[in-house]
Order: C-alpha cells, then sequence, then structure tokens
C-alpha cells in the first residue's frame, strides 16, 4: 500500500466511505432544510453551490483533514513564492504571477520577475491599441482586419475558449482565427477567405520547435509572401508569442514583435501571458486586465482563505472524493451559456495533462489509488439530448459541474429563463431522481394498468443520488472569467498535492513526438517498411499503397 492510502486521513475517509455508500442525498436533503445553507460558498457573485452531492460534514471535515495532511498550504506558498516545485523540468510555476496585480515582488533566481510581466504587458497594450485603433497598417497600408493565430496545445486552447468565452466584448470589425492542427485542412479552410494585406499572423509557441505550429507558420509565410512578395513585408504581418528568441529571429520576425514569456508559464496555463495576444487583440487590454484581475481575486482567495471558505479547495476535494473513494472515472463540465462552448475542451488539455500522471513527485509507481479524472462536457442544454441519459441511467458514475449566468449576453425573449429552468432542473433530477412509487403514479394516472403498467415501471426509474455542484454567477464578465478559470487551476493544483504528483510537466506527451519523427522520414520512397511491429509496419504500408 502506498503512503498516500495507509494514511490516518485517507484511511479515515476510506472508513467514512463504507457508511456513506449507501445514503442517498435525498434524504440528507429531507433531514436538513438547511442543507443549502451549510454547503454552499460565494466568491465575489461567484456561487458554489456543493450541497447536492453524496457528503456530511463529516466528509467534508475528513477531507479538510487529507488537505492538511498534504501540507496544501505549504505547497501554496511554496507556488507563490517561486519555489522550483516542477521539479523534473527545474523550473517554478507562476502563473499567478503574470496577474500578480498587486505587483507584489514575487522572486525566481533572485530576480524578481514582475518588471518584466509588466513590461511585455505594455508591450501587449501598444501592439494591441494600434491594431485594434487602425495605426498598425499592412504592406499596402491597408488596416488589419483579419488575425490568425497559429499555435496549439496550450498556445490555442485557452484564447481559442475566452475569446469564444468573451465575444459580446470585442472587436466584431477585427476577426481572430485560429489554426492548431497540422492538418493541412486546417490553415487551407483558414485562409481560403482572408487578404494577406490586411491579415496579421501570431506564431504562438513556447517551445518555438513544435511540429505543427512550425509546420503551419511555413505555411502561413509562403501564402503571405506568395501576394506580398518581398520577405521584409513580414514585419507588418508575422508576430511571435515565445520564449525562445533566437527561434523566433530565425524565423525571420521583427524582434520588436516578439512577446516574450518565461520557463516558469506552463503551455496549459499561459493565457495569461503573452500568448493571451489574440485575447487581448479581440477584447482591448483594459478588458485582457480586467480577466487577470478576476483570476488575481480568486488566487489571492485560494491563498489566504481557510479550507471552509475555499471554493478551488472544496471543489477539488469534492472530486477526490467521488475519484478515489466512488471509482468515477470522470468529470463533466457542463456550461450553461454558450459563450462557454470551449471550456470543457480547454480543462481537459487543463486537468489531464496536469494529473494524468501514475508516478509520484519521488518516482514511486502509483498503484493503489486513481489521479486525474477524465475531463469532458458540452454546453447545455445540447448535452441534455446527447449524452445525459448515461449520467442519468447509465451504470456509471458521473459527477459533473453545472455552470451558469445569471443574466444573458442576449436576452432575447425568454431563452434564458428557459435555459435556466434547465440548468435547475438538471441537478435537482440529478441528485432526486424518480421512485418506482412515483413512477407507478403517473402510469396510473395517465390510464396504463396491470401488466404493462409493471413492465415499464423499471424503465422509467431514475435512481438519483448523482452528485452535482452548481456554479452561479452574475454574468460571464472579463473579471469573472478570470475568477472562474483561476477556481479550477487551482482545483487541479490541489489534487495533484493530494496525489502527490508534480502536475506541471507533461512527459507523457513525447514518446508520441518522438516516434513520428522516425516514421516521417519513412513516408517517403516506395521502400517496403520492416523496421516496426507487425501492425505498424502493416499499416505504413497499406498507406503506402493507398497514396
Ligand atoms: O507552446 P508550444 O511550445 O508550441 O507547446 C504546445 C503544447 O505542446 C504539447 O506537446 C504540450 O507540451 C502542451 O503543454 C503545449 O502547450
Amino acid at each position: 500500500m502506498s503512503k498516500l492510502t495507509q494514511s490516518p486521513a485517507w484511511q479515515a475517509l476510506a472508513t467514512h466511505h463504507q457508511q456513506m455508500q449507501s445514503v442517498h442525498m435525498r434524504e440528507l436533503f429531507a433531514k436538513d432544510a438547511g442543507r443549502f445553507d451549510s454547503f454552499n460558498l460565494k466568491f465575489e457573485d461567484i456561487l458554489l453551490d456543493y450541497s447536492k452531492n453524496r457528503i456530511t460534514a463529516e466528509t467534508m471535515k475528513l477531507l479538510r483533514a487529507l488537505a492538511t495532511q498534504a501540507d496544501l498550504s505549504g505547497w501554496t506558498a511554496k507556488m507563490f513564492a517561486g519555489e522550483k516545485i516542477n521539479t523534473t523540468e527545474g523550473r517554478a510555476v507562476l502563473h499567478v504571477a503574470l496577474r500578480n496585480r498587486s505587483n507584489r515582488p514575487i522572486i525566481v533566481d533572485g530576480q524578481d520577475v514582475m518588471p518584466a510581466v509588466n513590461a511585455v504587458l505594455k508591450h501587449m497594450r501598444e501592439f494591441s491599441d494600434a491594431v485594434r485603433g487602425g495605426s498598425w497598417l499592412g504592406y499596402t497600408g491597408k488596416k488589419i482586419t483579419d488575425i490568425v493565430n497559429i499555435g496549439i496545445g496550450g498556445s490555442d486552447l485557452g484564447p481559442v475558449m475566452v475569446t469564444e468565452a468573451l465575444k459580446p466584448y470585442s472587436k466584431r470589425d477585427l476577426k481572430v482565427h485560429f489554426v492548431s492542427n497540422v492538418d493541412g485542412t486546417h490553415i487551407a479552410e483558414t485562409l481560403r477567405t482572408l487578404n494577406a494585406e490586411t491579415t496579421l499572423f501570431l506564431v504562438a509557441s513556447k517551445t518555438f520547435t513544435t511540429q505543427e505550429t512550425m509546420t503551419n507558420a511555413q505555411s502561413a509565410r509562403a501564402w503571405f509572401l506568395k501576394s506580398a512578395g518581398d520577405e521584409k513585408h513580414i514585419a507588418k504581418h508575422f508576430a511571435a508569442l515565445s520564449t525562445n528568441e533566437p527561434a523566433v529571429k530565425k524565423f525571420g520576425i521583427d524582434p520588436a514583435n516578439m512577446f516574450e514569456f518565461w520557463d516558469w508559464v506552463g503551455g496549459r496555463y499561459s493565457l495569461w501571458s503573452a500568448i493571451g495576444l489574440p485575447i487581448a487583440l479581440a477584447i482591448g487590454m483594459d478588458n485582457f486586465e480586467e480577466l487577470l484581475a478576476g483570476a488575481h481575486a480568486m488566487d489571492e482567495h485560494f491563498r489566504t482563505a481557510p479550507l471552509e471558505q475555499n471554493l478551488p479547495a472544496t471543489l477539488a476535494l469534492i472530486g477526490v472524493w467521488y475519484n478515489d473513494f466512488f471509482n468515477a472515472q470522470t468529470l463533466a463540465i457542463l456550461p450553461y451559456d454558450q459563450y462557454l462552448h470551449r471550456f470543457a475542451a480547454y480543462f481537459q488539455q487543463g486537468d489531464m495533462e496536469s494529473n494524468g500522471k501514475y508516478v509520484t513527485k519521488d518516482g514511486q509507481t502509483i498503484a493503489d489509488y486513481q489521479t486525474g479524472p477524465i475531463v469532458w462536457g458540452e454546453p447545455g442544454t445540447n448535452g441534455q439530448h446527447a449524452f445525459y441519459q448515461l449520467i442519468h441511467q447509465g451504470t456509471k458514475l458521473i459527477p459533473c459541474d453545472f455552470i451558469a449566468p445569471a443574466q444573458s449576453q442576449n436576452p432575447i425573449s425568454d431563452h434564458h429563463p428557459i435555459l435556466l429552468s434547465n440548468y435547475f432542473a438538471q441537478t435537482e433530477a440529478l441528485m432526486k431522481g424518480k421512485t418506482a412509487d412515483e413512477v407507478r403514479a403517473e402510469l396510473t394516472k395517465e390510464g396504463k394498468t396491470g401488466a404493462a403498467l409493471e413492465a415499464l415501471i423499471p424503465h422509467k426509474v431514475f435512481q438519483g443520488n448523482k452528485p452535482t455542484n452548481s456554479i452561479l454567477f452574475k454574468k460571464l464578465t472579463p473579471r469573472t472569467l478570470g475568477s472562474l478559470i483561476a477556481l479550477y487551476e487551482h482545483k487541479i493544483f490541489t489534487q495533484g498535492v493530494i496525489w502527490n504528483i508534480n502536475s506541471f510537466d507533461q512527459w507523457g506527451v513525447e514518446l508520441g513526438k518522438q516516434l513520428a519523427k522516425a516514421i516521417l522520414p519513412e513516408l517517403g520512397g516506395d521502400a517496403k517498411v520492416t523496421t516496426h511491429d507487425a501492425s505498424t509496419n502493416g499499416l505504413i504500408n497499406y498507406y503506402k499503397a493507398q497514396r
């Protein structure tokens, strides 16, 4: 048994789980009219209702003891102080510095990082003001109408998610496009309608070596030069967001158009850095800074609020409860806001790349507990008509986060009340379910009788007792979105601390990259490939025969 599962806090939870397994939330609500009051937390205008979970006050107490045992506050202090907690890469983890609006000095290798952070923000402001204001002109003297961000993973998903989420705040006549996939279709379809004279490319890559991004960037460059002719025009149409200055220079991008960030910014935590430039271009720098301010406020809350009041820690502990004691495999993130339609996709990387680890910080194989969940989701109400069947009546336990704004950005007729009636109804249905007696009464009322009635009953029963968190806030503003993202980031961090894993490396993405590099040259020519296992050889040779 591992140190964690043998620990007193874990053992206490395991024992408590034995009792809780058979408890139905319907009973918990029936017994306690004050349950909502006991199990909700507020942060600014964000409400987290976690009462529809299979928990009691005792559960939360034991879960908090687990966080204390894992020294969550110690690890949090280390992260915020710039200690190199990403040990396998020897790096600090300081996305919190990027949004440190207090300017409190944060020291890495003996140097305060804040002056450099602020200098890049200033550069981003000058550049985005010029492009948005129309004073940045393309090579034929025309204003920029289209931005194409070329990046993948952390250099794509955050900006995609946030520009979609904050569309109501965007400059509608400046379109932002995203090209990530190395599939030529992605860039071809994006460029099809664009004009080189009015298009600005952002090459976004922390390392500036990522194959997909470099391939797309070269194709963009070739496409641009086909119209512009002279390489000197690249300066007005290409900018780079990266930590790798030599590679940016080598690509031919003017160093004045390079927006720097640093190795202590993880890719999946980088939307707050220069990687956020497409966001700033879309919504303006004032709104981008509001996003930062919202995240900073959540950082301060996470850092200072006691566990009992701490939103990220609470979400994390509830996640651990299902993941490790109820053996849940997944987490569904279900935003009832069309603007948040990429939120689940964003945290698919955020969570799964961070906590998809089977080795502890000290290199031990984890054999007797689960780490990160499979994260997935789609916006409501679309999901309801697709996969909710399985959540309601399948054989798997699927904890869900339901997220919604009280105010719509598009209050057309009664759309928003209809949307929210579904938001409220789903968590109620998942919690309560429907008993056989209730089904029988309903069917009888409909005139059904006898064997036909009895045969139908089991199919119409909902067991209920399906756990959900509800996150409800006033309106999806830049500030609120910043807080929401930071809420989930710190949740992921907290879980990583409890599971004793490094949430900030991503070695799991490397093997495929390595093998693809070896295979690429084999795809040329007609020679039969024999260097792999039979399946891989067979597939490659079939491809070569068909192409
Ligand atoms: O920003 P670059 O360096 O192009 O990396 C893009 C992405 O690459 C992947 O392999 C992962 O490591 C991600 O975390 C990262 O965001």
